[in-house]
């Protein structure tokens, strides 16, 4: 390729909180298995944030081109679902422990599919899973888990995961390591006239049409993916930025905060987004009645809600459900004033109705957290501007 125009240095926005993608080409360069030669820099910089208090979800490729060496009769030409989702199965490991190698960090290895994560109660547990493990200080690595992902692994999409793990975990930043130095106003292999593209404030039709397929023979989505990825993030009111994983110093440079890449902007404030998708999920019949304390503590400190507040669910909803809540109002009408994701159903809700937390376990036998609605959940009728609060 002949010398491209470099990209300007520019401060990355403050984060705490960021998903790491880390592309297949980087750990398992074309065709010769997995190496430490990019990986060993790309652990670093996560070392050096997770010293400085920050964490990482790190969503990991490379599994398919790891374990492609490791098929005893492996062919690059057998490219059938079965046996790349043999290599991937094989590969998984080797993947997970070349970083582990690499980093004095706990790791725990998370496997999804698109499908889990289309389920809202999966998707809740897998929520829940996340925080615990970012809770304790456990950096997730996190694949497809293309052993029964075939659609996934034919699309090789960990760009877009990346993009959802990183709404699910309420990210502040999604961080897309790759085999380039960023976007490019077009595919730099084939147009040697293409510009680097240092920012860009709004995700438009024209951006995304200077996307192109994959580079190497090991990376899979190309560009398109991961502007893809920046979209969701985008959407989601969380920043995106590309830079190039095999630059040295372009990663050493980012333990600082500087960036030589891509910054994908958004307009979508967190709270907007959060807002917006709270207030567009439909509601499904029943509500969960709640006392006076309960109703003051959710309308003016911001709390989350407990079971002890509850006084009764209505209706057949099921966990992950968005559904109303109602307190005391006017001349002993019962009024909705938020909505919120429930983290149980509604016949778990009638077991533990006004319960202390630690009574949760004891009486279910089990238990998703001490919150019923969590307050990251649940929007106030007020600040929706949804109805008069009339049931
Ligand atoms: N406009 C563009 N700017 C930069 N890279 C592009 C562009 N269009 C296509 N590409 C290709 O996308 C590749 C990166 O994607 P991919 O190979 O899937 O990597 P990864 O394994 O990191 O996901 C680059 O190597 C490049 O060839
Ligand atoms: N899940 C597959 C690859 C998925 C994927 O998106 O690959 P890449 O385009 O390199 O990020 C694997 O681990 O090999």
């Amino acid at each position: 390729m002949t010398q491209l125009r470099a990209f300007r240095q520019q401060t990355v926005p403050p984060w705490r909180r960021a998903v790491l993608k880390v592309g297949s080409s980087l750990i398992a360069a074309d065709g010769g298995g997995l190496s430490t030669r990019y990986a060993l820099g790309l652990a670093q910089f996560i070392t050096a944030c997770h010293a400085s208090g920050r964490e990482i979800v790190l969503v990991s490729s490379g599994a398919v081109a790891a374990g492609r060496l490791l098929l005893k009769d492996h062919s690059h030409e057998d490219t059938s679902s079965a046996a790349r989702q043999a290599m991937a199965a094989l590969g998984q490991t080797q993947t997970v422990g070349l970083w582990q190698r690499l980093l004095d960090i706990p790791l725990a290895q998370v496997l999804l599919t698109h499908d889990d994560l289309r389920n809202r109660r999966r998707y809740l547990n897998a929520r829940a899973t996340l925080s615990e493990l970012l809770r304790h200080r456990v950096m997730p690595v996190v694949n497809e888990n293309d052993t029964v992902a075939v659609d996934e692994l034919t699309l090789g999409d960990n760009d877009n995961l990346a993009a959802i793990i990183a709404a699910l975990v309420d990210a502040d930043m999604l961080l897309i390591a790759t085999d380039i130095d960023g976007l490019y106003t077009a595919d730099p292999r084939s147009n040697p006239e293409a510009e680097p593209v240092n920012e860009v404030p709004e995700l438009t039709p024209e951006i995304m049409a200077m996307a192109g397929a994959a580079g190497s023979s090991v990376g899979t989505g190309g560009m398109r993916t991961k502007l893809e990825a920046a979209q969701k993030a985008g959407a989601a009111g969380i920043e995106t930025i590309l830079f190039n994983g095999r630059d040295s110093e372009v990663v050493s440079l980012l333990s600082r905060d500087l960036l030589h890449g891509t910054l994908l902007r958004t307009k979508a404030t967190r709270l907007q987004a959060r807002k917006y998708w709270l207030r567009h999920v439909p509601a499904v019949p029943g509500h969960i009645e709640v006392d006076a304390g309960a109703m003051r503590a959710l309308n003016e400190e911001g709390a989350s809600l407990l079971p002890k507040g509850i006084l009764a669910a209505e209706g057949q909803f099921q966990r992950g459900d968005m559904v109303e809540i109602v307190g005391p109002g006017e001349h002993g009408a019962l009024q909705s004033f938020a909505r919120g994701i429930s983290q149980y159903n509604a016949a778990e809700i009638n077991r533990i109705a006004r319960c202390h937390t630690r009574e949760i376990k004891p009486r279910l036998g089990y238990s998703f957290g001490e919150n019923v609605v969590h307050r990251d959940d649940l929007a106030l009728v007020r600040e929706l501007d949804l109805t008069t609060g009339d049931l």
